[in-house]
């Protein structure tokens, strides 16, 4: 594992630049490899660096590490212990350990008892520098933020608040699917605010960190610092909402939250994978109250704009990178800017590996080999049940499983539909792709679906997406 793990940084390091490396990479300590499951734990030093890797490094390293382990190996991102710490940085190796307790429980029953008091995250935050204060990253700025139709109206929206906090929009509510620009966007409003440098209190938490913040501050009964702290802000940025589902205690608060600061017209803005009424398991007062500001929604880029990101990307990285080139990638890889970046990433380790100085579309070829084949231009049912699968957030192995719980069904009968539409296959063809579904199960589903489409705009904007995904 130590072996592996050097070999890995020293990968990302022709990836990517130096500063992510020393921010993001080097803090990480492998934890242990167990074979049987082909899982790699791997420890991050708090919960803000966590979060991070967890969401813009765990592809980059699960596929280095299948490709050392020659399995499909599961990275698994922990929190460290006092025990883990300086390992990473000296390149050795930390001993298993017991699991560390999700963060992200709900709070306990009352009777639970309470640890050790230890400095909480909102003693901390007050601690640090301006930027770790706010949890921002200064990279993520409107001037690098790249916009098309897909994002005109969020950044406009963004950019109005940014202008006037407080008294536009609040909340203002983003939504769409992943990869799409969401937490670039708040942060480049931050960004904004802290650049004014008028002394505004700003803070960025990601859903998961909220929900453990409060758990943490039940624990150590600390919820009067835990208020003042979040009441006292001029700006929160709250990112992907979603993750409140069914944490009651944690959407109390934040209901107690989000009311006082409106109420002083302190600003919220938060993102999430849909749109308000659509979030399951979310009190409805909560909802009703992301939806009384301003909801807005970010699309998958359009071919031109994926080109313009990609060219944009290239030349702030030092890469030159021909239009053709980017034209090709832009036109083979359609769902999200994250997998645009991974894309531009790899090419340019690809070419500099190879001695190649300029980028071309010969190249990329052969450095996109696999996730080309995966999205080679034609769509097929596979493509489609992957799309549908990831845009609902449930498992492809669903859409060919006999379960049939609504939230499953619905998405399931919409890949059948798109299926009949984007395809030349049969209805028999498509039920046996579907898990070996009758034809009459299929034209059910073709027909339910492009009925309801006709009633239900926010079935009609969903299809619409996909299509888009789907079509380029
Ligand atoms: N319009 C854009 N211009 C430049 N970079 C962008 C744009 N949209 C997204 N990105 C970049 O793509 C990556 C993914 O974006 P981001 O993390 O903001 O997506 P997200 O919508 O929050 O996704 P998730 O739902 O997974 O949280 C980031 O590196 C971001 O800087």
């Amino acid at each position: 594992m130590n072996e592996f793990w050097q070999s890995c940084v020293q990968k990302l390091e022709q990836d990517l630049p130096p500063q992510q490396i020393s921010a993001w990479i080097r803090p990480l300590v492998p934890v242990a490899y167990d074979e049987d499951r082909a899982v790699l734990r791997v420890a991050a030093p708090n919960r803000f660096k966590l979060d991070w890797v967890r969401k813009n490094f765990v592809q980059q390293i699960e596929t280095l590490a299948s490709e050392w382990y020659d399995k499909p190996v599961q990275v698994s991102f922990e929190l460290a212990s006092s025990q883990h710490a300086g390992a990473g940085r000296a390149g050795g190796v930390a001993m298993p350990r017991p699991p560390v307790a999700s963060a992200t429980q709900e709070a306990p029953a009352a009777s639970a008892p309470a640890p050790a008091p230890q400095p909480t995250p909102v003693a901390a935050a007050v601690t640090d520098g301006v930027h770790d204060r706010s949890r921002l990253n200064p990279e993520l700025r409107f001037d690098n933020f790249v916009t098309g139709k897909a994002n005109q109206l969020a950044r406009a929206a963004a950019l109005q608040v940014a202008e006037n906090p407080g008294v536009s929009y609040n909340p203002l509510f983003l939504y769409g699917g992943v990869g799409l620009g969401k937490t670039h966007l708040i942060h480049a409003v931050g960004n904004a605010l802290l650049a004014n440098g008028t002394g505004v209190r700003v803070r960025y938490v990601h859903a998961d960190q909220y929900v453990s913040d409060v758990v943490k501050a039940y624990q150590r009964k600390a919820f009067d610092e835990f208020k003042r702290y979040y009441h006292s802000l001029d700006l929160l940025l709250i990112d992907d909402i979603q993750f409140f589902a069914g944490k009651n205690r944690t959407q109390e608060e934040f209901f107690y939250a989000f009311e006082a600061m409106v109420a002083q017209r302190k600003q919220i803005i938060i993102t999430s994978d849909t749109y308000p009424k659509e979030l399951a398991n979310i009190d409805s007062r909560l909802i009703s109250r992301f939806d009384s500001g301003l909801t807005v929604a970010i699309e998958p880029p359009e071919l031109e704009m994926r080109v313009a990101i990609l060219l944009r990307k290239a030349e702030t990285e030092g890469i030159t990178m021909p239009e053709e080139v980017a034209f090709f990638i832009a036109k083979h890889l359609r769902s999200n800017v994250r997998e645009l970046e991974g894309a531009l990433r790899r090419v340019s380790a690809y070419a500099r590996f190879h001695g190649r100085e300029v980028l071309s579309v010969e190249v990329c070829k052969d450095a996109l080999k696999d996730l080309l084949s995966v999205s080679n231009g034609q769509i097929t049912v596979e493509n489609i049940q992957k799309t549908v699968a990831d845009f609902y957030k449930i498992k492809v192995a669903d859409m060919y499983s006999k379960r049939r719980p609504a939230n499953i069904a619905m998405p399931r009968q919409v890949a059948m539909y798109l299926a009949k539409e984007l395809t030349q296959k049969s209805l028999p063809e498509i039920g046996d792709l579907f898990g070996g579904r009758d034809h009459t199960t299929v034209l059910h589903a073709v027909r339910k679906i492009s009925d309801a489409r006709t009633k239900q705009t926010e079935l009609n904007h969903a299809l619409h997406v996909l299509e888009q995904t789907l079509k380029g």
